[in-house]
């Protein structure tokens, strides 16, 4: 829908309207082609502005009808018909013009924004390019360089960029429409040949083919087997060796694949995930929309190793006063070192004053007197937290939250140790805290909604994807990310190579391969875990087969790697050699593949050759099959919820839409088969056992991923 007005006698106002965000649906076309018509067939108009209602210019396509068949007008000639006008059309942006909004805006002659606006062509993000001339005009305006620069990250450029660049003509501190009248009345007649962008010659810049091959393996590196970057990289190549008619051909040709490929699919996906998983729910039926956050002014970290260090900074920079615990003074002076460091580089990066002052440091416990919410990040060994907690609950004022960062003991064993264990729920952050864009928010059966509030709330604060789960060992990352590693170490006893691992997994788009990034995490901490699990005890001691805990298959290597001092880059060799203790180039280690033959050998084990496929069928089925536990056990609401989680937190390829989503392009009835396959050949892994749940979407008939709630629902009723 489109609203048309007459504004200072002789300025034809458009108003886009679709709330939230003004998106481009087939109403809003039409509304767009029609108004334009009335404006330009209206002899008292002399010019013309499109703006949005709400505050938001326009958040581009509707992306609910990519799914569907489409209905109104095509963008393309209503961005044509905007362009070859013969008044002047001014956009005037207020809030966001992303996507299709920012080709309309293109479209026109000129372009007003407010300071606020943020603009950008993020289609990439969803798999796609920008389709409606984006990608021919955007070049012309402002070179080829800027242009590639911004369709193959989608990244969102401020006002004051926009300015830079030569995407906007104007910035204004005040009112946006308004401007962008009196900027149309000061324009009305103005001859209109150099504002036409694709009319406009592309810049060329001075070696083509180098920046092109450039930016095309720039992409390849970043987002490994993603096909939009790539495409994005050969539209802009168009714009720039061919007249504007025959780039949009090739723009069209390109968007086609893009359009119904499974990546694009997979991301439009995650994009509402990410959405969706805002809006939680707990097991007891309190959520999102009835549970309202406690306001959290003044914070407390407690324990400043690594974690803690950055969760301090993630507070700060939200603009909360943190009081930063740590009982060892020299761990104290070096944790504030580095805070601080992180603090100003952080303030340099945004253009502000570091929040220094924000932050106080004390190695007193007593020092949390009057906060509003602790994060505990101490070291992960339940004893210490269950005597931080005892020490809290006396010390702190009542109604203080009190947050614990482990990332796999018992919360609720930890609630049990105060008073108000409806106060207690974990935040489980990752390495780097202040960088990296997930949060767990762990409740326990005690945890109250108001907690959980106010913990998604903060981690939306700190721009995190937040999500809501249960609580049982690991929560949902770790816990499926154990049997993931667990395959992986069996492959190795099989006769895989911890090369031959990564690769696949690498190829199928993730970052680092499970023993890579085991090299860099340091192996000993799952070690420190297991130890304390008690499933790494010496042959002698436990009196049976090393390779058999608790009755089933356990593979001892990782420990044995350990025992031999080997943590992975911290000290110079893991699963790889490194050329010294603390590099990051992973060479391949004659010791290691001589370790694994030798292991082998002793344990009568013969080699059998292993591909990528059954690596990757292995090591996903089984976290897989995890996470249709996890949706059974109701320790995740949905499958989303999973999906955003590794898509955030674990590496897992955008482009194949998380685990569950992937699950559900694979087919789940060859998923179930290959478990079973696999769990025949492997009596004694569980995790190789399909879950019941998998079994009954299966049975009946593989619904898509939206319709798994229902299953789930029915199930738990059945219970
Ligand atoms: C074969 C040829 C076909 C040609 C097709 C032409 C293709 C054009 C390409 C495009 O334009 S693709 C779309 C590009 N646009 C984007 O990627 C922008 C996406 N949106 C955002 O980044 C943000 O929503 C925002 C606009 C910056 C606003 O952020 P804010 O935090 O304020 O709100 P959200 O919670 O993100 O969103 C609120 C609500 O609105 C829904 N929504 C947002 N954008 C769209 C959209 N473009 N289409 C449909 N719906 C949209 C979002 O899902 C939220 O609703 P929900 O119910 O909570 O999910």
């Amino acid at each position: 829908m489109a609203q048309y007005t007459r504004v200072s006698g002789i300025v034809g106002l458009i108003t886009l309207q679709n709330p939230p965000v003004n998106a481009l649906s087939a109403a809003v076309r039409q509304g767009i082609v029609d108004t334009v018509k009335t404006a330009l067939s209206d002899p008292q108009v002399k010019s013309v502005v499109i703006c949005g209602q709400n505050g938001i210019f326009c958040g581009g396509a509707d992306i609910k009808e990519f799914g569907e068949k489409m209905f109104g007008p095509p963008l393309i000639p209503m961005m044509h018909a905007i362009e070859a006008a013969d008044k002047p059309v001014v956009a005037a942006i207020e809030g966001s013009a992303l996507g299709g909004g920012l080709e309309l805006a293109l479209g026109c002659h000129y372009r007003i924004a407010h300071s606020k606006a943020r603009l950008g062509l993020p289609e990439v993000t969803l798999g796609l390019l920008p389709a409606a001339g984006g990608s021919q005009r955007l070049p012309r305006l402002i070179g080829v360089p800027a242009a590639l620069d911004l369709i193959t990250t989608g990244r969102h450029v401020t006002a004051a960029e926009a300015l830079q660049l030569g995407i906007v003509d104007q910035v204004t501190d005040h009112n946006t429409v308004d401007a962008a009248v009196k900027f149309a009345l000061t324009v009305a007649g103005q001859s209109l040949d150099a504002r036409r962008i694709s009319t406009r010659p592309c810049p060329q810049p001075s070696d083509l083919d180098a920046l092109f091959e450039e930016a095309m393996q720039k992409v390849r590196r970043s987002a490994r087997g993603a096909i939009a970057p790539v495409a994005c990289v050969q539209a802009v190549r168009a714009a720039a060796t061919l007249p504007y008619a025959l780039g949009l051909e090739r723009e069209k040709e390109l968007m086609a694949t893009l359009f119904t490929s499974g990546q694009a699919r997979a991301l439009q996906y995650i994009f509402f995930a990410q959405r969706a998983v805002g809006r939680w729910r707990m097991p007891s039926g309190a959520s999102w929309d009835t549970s309202k956050p406690r306001p959290i002014n003044k914070a407390a970290v407690i324990g400043l190793g690594t974690m803690g260090q950055g969760i301090t900074v993630a507070l700060t920079q939200i603009g909360l006063s943190v009081v930063a615990i740590e009982t060892q003074e020299k761990q104290l002076m070096k944790a504030k070192q580095a805070i601080s460091g992180m603090l100003e580089r952080g303030a340099k990066r945004r253009g502000v004053a570091p929040p220094l002052d924000r932050v106080s440091y004390s190695q007193n416990i007593q020092a949390v007197a009057d906060v509003d919410l602790v994060i505990e990040a101490v070291f992960e060994d339940m004893g210490l937290k269950m005597e931080v907690f005892q020490q809290l609950s006396a010390v702190c004022k009542p109604g203080t939250l009190l947050c614990t960062n482990t990332s796999a003991l018992d919360m609720d064993q930890l609630a049990s140790e105060t008073p108000n264990p409806e106060l207690v729920v974990g935040m489980h952050f990752f390495s780097p805290a202040h960088v990296m864009k997930l949060l767990e928010v762990v409740y326990g059966p005690r945890s109250s909604p108001q907690a959980v509030a106010t913990a998604m709330q903060l981690g939306k604060k700190m721009g995190k994807a937040s999500v809501a789960v249960g609580n049982c060992t690991g929560f949902v990352g770790n816990r499926m990310l154990k049997l993931y590693t667990e395959q992986a170490f069996f492959l190795l006893e099989e006769g895989a190579t911890p090369e031959l691992v990564d690769e696949a997994l690498e190829e199928f788009g993730f970052p680092m391969g499970v023993f890579r990034m085991s090299d860099l995490a340091g192996l000993d901490v799952g070690w420190r875990i297991r130890k304390s699990a008690g499933l790494e005890e010496p042959i002698e001691a436990s009196g049976q087969s090393v390779r058999i805990r608790n009755g089933c298959r356990y593979s001892p290597i990782a420990d044995l790697i350990c025992e031999q001092g080997r943590f992975g880059q911290k000290t110079g060799s893991g699963w790889y050699q490194y050329d010294a203790p603390g590099g990051r180039v992973a060479r391949s280690d004659p010791w290691l593949h001589s370790f694994l033959a030798k292991y082998r050998a002793r344990h009568g084990l013969v080699a059998r050759g292993i591909d990528h496929q059954e690596v990757l069928e292995r090591c996903l089925y089984a976290m897989i099959n995890e996470g249709f536990r996890i949706l059974e056990d109701g320790i995740a609401a949905g499958p989303e919820d999973i999906d955003v989680i590794y898509v955030f937190g674990y590496g897992w390829p955008r482009h194949r839409g998380g685990p569950m989503f992937y699950a559900s392009m694979v087919g789940l009835a060859k998923v179930l088969e290959r478990l079973e396959h696999y769990h025949h050949a492997h009596p004694d892994v569980p995790s190789l056992q399909p879950c019941s749940l998998l079994k009954r979407l299966v049975a009946s008939g593989s619904p898509p991923v939206h319709r798994w709630r229902e299953v789930i629902k029915k199930l738990h009723s059945q219970l």
